[in-house]
């Protein structure tokens, strides 16, 4: 299966640019492409990005911004010569910030001759329940707020949504067709669950409509990454 087929992005959460340069090395053509998150990025930094994108992999760059539209704009400008496929916002932001964010990502692609990356939103991250959002003032239940937030994501320019696996008929109602599902949460049959809630298996999600599946620890802390992420493959097929 080639990586532009392969619908896997294998998420590379540790501070050690050694472990993560291991790793995607090993990956190339294994995975559809690499997670660099907030935990690999605060540590290592634009160099540390170049590193694991000379693999030749797309990156999907999570680092969930969400500040004052000009500040996301800033920040989007600051990374966007390094090409990520897909980037994160959060969708609480606001229609304004998101909408400058989308504008941003497609100016910065136009000028430096790339691919304009997916913007996709962040709505209610999955380690929050209806208790949390009460906390802080919603009075909504987590799946009404986050059809609410994904339709005001589609509506305010951006590709995609981040989204539980649980949530991926629920999303896809809530906008397009088109609308891209990023789908964290997955689990192959008989792995550890971890600290994840709310699981499906690959191909379940698939099935469901998720257009890429992030997957970390069933593939990161296997024996062999590369024989993981080749069953994973193999049962999308
Ligand atoms: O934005 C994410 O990628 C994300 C959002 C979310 O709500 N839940 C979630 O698990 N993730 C990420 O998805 C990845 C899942 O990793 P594993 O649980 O090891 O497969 C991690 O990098 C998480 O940070």
């Amino acid at each position: 299966m080639t990586h532009t087929h392969n619908p896997v992005y294998c998420a590379l959460d540790t501070t050690d640019t050694a472990e993560a340069v291991r790793l995607a090395k090993m990956l190339i053509g294994h995975v559809g492409g690499l997670k660099v998150g907030l935990e690999y990025y605060c540590a290592n930094g634009t160099d540390g990005f170049k590193r694991i994108a000379e693999t030749g992999m797309p990156i999907f760059l999570d680092l969930k911004f969400h500040d004052i539209p000009n500040t996301v704009a800033g920040a989007i400008r600051a990374v966007a010569p390094l090409g990520p496929k897909i980037l994160t916002i959060h969708t609480q932001g606001g229609p304004e910030m998101m909408r400058r964010a989308a504008d941003t990502a497609a100016e910065q692609a136009e000028k430096h001759g790339l691919t304009k990356p997916w913007v996709v939103g962040v709505t209610i991250l999955t380690s929050l329940d209806d208790s949390d959002l009460k906390a802080i003032g919603v009075a909504d239940k987590v799946a009404d707020q986050v059809a609410r937030l994904a339709a005001l994501g589609a509506s305010s320019g951006l590709d995609g949504m981040v989204c539980s696996p649980l949530e991926i008929a629920l999303a896809r109602r809530a906008t397009h067709k088109d609308f891209k599902l990023v789908v964290p949460g997955i689990r192959p049959a008989g792995s550890a669950v971890g600290d994840q809630k709310r699981v499906m298996t690959p191909k379940e999600a698939l099935t469901a409509g998720a257009d890429v599946l992030v997957i970390g620890r069933p593939i990161t802390q296997a024996k062999d990454p590369q024989e993981a992420a080749n069953l994973i493959a193999a049962s999308l097929l």
